[in-house]
């Protein structure tokens, strides 16, 4: 297993590119499955998570291209001859439901392993599961799997979410597009990972409207024809990488970064102290003072707080001036990170969803594990502000949502380097 390891050090100062969001990839794969005509993706990340859909895809009989160097993918599910998603592949990665409403929609049918829980929470599929019910579709739990027919074809109907789900409502919004008749999604998930997903059904010949807000309609269609889309920016790397000037010093821009990602969180930014400046190319990132100032922090569905950017944030408020409250509102156990923040010199009291943060001047160095994909970069992100050495192992979680993170920092002055097999 590998490890990275990082030295603490002087200010960060140059260009990082953002690449394509892994949440909005994931999404988009799965569509290949309701044409059987072809689908290309492009500004693909090069993220293990993506290589673990490409076989899920594989193994249901599309045909998946990885085309220069991964970041363009081409996809072709002409004959589905495997309509069973199986454990092995499913187990790996929880946004392998997402295979369930296309192929539905599709092939009047599918079977699906449950994902089951994962280090953040219990992570249930039950809306997804109610959605696709109120498209007409039968359910049946057996052996861990979901059996789902819906023999006639899906029917348009109204799904009212109790609590905002953005895999459930990018579910159903699959399966809406070839369902017949009329679909009205209510409390919908409003991420622009949805919004890039109805672009490119909208490209495909879905009649979808209402993406971006909290009621989605969509006029169910005979068949989808193929196309070609460009994955939206990553907002979580791009927040991820904006905290690294903010953490170190100096002065970052995020190439391809845009403020509509990352609204709310710029505002946290610059209530803490950091300037944010729109550029050509896209956000210039710079600290005011010598170090920032405590901030409180509620997560919640788009436009809030991503919970994704929750533990980065936590290590920046880590070394921030004076104490931040951060409360935890969609996962019931994201804060794994904090012990290990700890181990490195910070101060946090966790009680249930809520984390007191008070600011130390300089975390030390330390070793500590990764115990889940944000967690590990806010380990990183730490470490580059520690006085010493950080090891951080466990880094497959990393790999799962950062492409060349070591480059990436590595080119704006940062030590840090990728240790095989420790
Ligand atoms: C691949 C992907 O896009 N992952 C993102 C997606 O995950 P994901 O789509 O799994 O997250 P959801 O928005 O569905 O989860 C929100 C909340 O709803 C609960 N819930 C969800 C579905 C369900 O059937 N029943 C249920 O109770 C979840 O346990 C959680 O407490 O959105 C999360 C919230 O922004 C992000 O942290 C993840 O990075
Ligand atoms: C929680 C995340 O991903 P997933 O839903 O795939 O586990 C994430 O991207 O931070």
């Amino acid at each position: 297993m590998d490890s990275i390891l990082v030295t603490g050090g002087g200010p960060l100062n140059g260009q990082i590119p953002i690449a394509g969001a892994k949440n909005a990839c994931l999404t988009l794969m799965p569509a290949t499955l309701l044409s059987d005509e072809p689908l290309t993706l492009t500004n693909a990340p090069r993220l293990s998570d993506i290589a673990t859909m490409t076989t899920l895809l594989q193994s249901l009989g599309a045909e998946v291209s990885s085309l220069q160097g991964g970041q363009v993918l081409a996809m072709s599910s002409h004959d589905l001859n495997n309509l069973t998603a199986d454990y092995d592949i499913v187990r790996k990665m929880r946004a392998s439901i997402l295979v369930l409403g296309p192929m539905l929609a599709r092939a009047g049918q599918a079977v699906v392993s449950l994902p089951g829980g994962c280090a953040i929470g219990a992570r249930p599929v039950d809306l997804h599961l109610k959605a696709l019910e109120a498209l007409g579709a039968e359910m049946e739990l057996k052996d861990g799997y979901v059996h789902a027919k819906a023999p006639g074809g899906l029917k348009g109907g109204v799904v009212d979410f109790p609590i905002v789900s953005v895999g459930a409502t990018e579910n159903v919004l699959m399966a809406a597009t070839l369902a017949k008749g009329t679909t009205v999604i209510n409390n919908a998930a409003r991420e622009p990972e949805i919004v890039d997903l109805a672009l490119c059904l909208q490209k495909m010949g879905a009649q979808i409207e209402g993406e971006g807000t909290s009621t989605i309609t969509v006029h169910g269609v005979d068949r989808l024809h193929g196309a070609t889309h460009p994955v939206v920016t990553d907002r979580i790397e791009l927040g991820t990488y904006m905290l690294a000037p903010v953490i170190c010093g100096g002065e970052v821009e995020l190439l391809g970064g845009r403020l509509d990602l990352v609204g709310a969180f710029v505002e946290k930014l610059d209530q803490c102290g950091v300037d944010v400046t729109e550029t050509k190319s896209g956000l210039l990132v710079k600290r005011r003072g010598d170090r920032v100032k405590a901030v409180d922090v509620v997560t919640e569905p788009f436009p809030g707080f991503p919970t994704d950017l929750q533990a980065q944030m936590m290590a920046l408020l880590c070394t921030a001036e004076g104490t931040s409250v951060l409360e935890e509102k969609i996962f019931e156990n994201r804060f794994m990170h904090a012990p290990e923040l700890i181990r490195m010199g910070a101060n946090i009291d966790v009680h249930g969803g809520t984390a007191t943060v008070t600011g130390v001047e300089r975390l030390k160095g330390a070793p500590v594990m990764a115990t889940d994909l944000r967690a590990s970069v806010s380990l990183i992100l730490a470490g580059l502000a520690a006085e010493g050495e950080t090891r951080v192992s466990r880094v497959y979680h990393l790999d799962r949502g950062y492409e060349r993170v070591v480059s990436k920092l590595e080119a704006v002055g940062a030590k840090i380097e990728r240790i095989s097999g420790q």
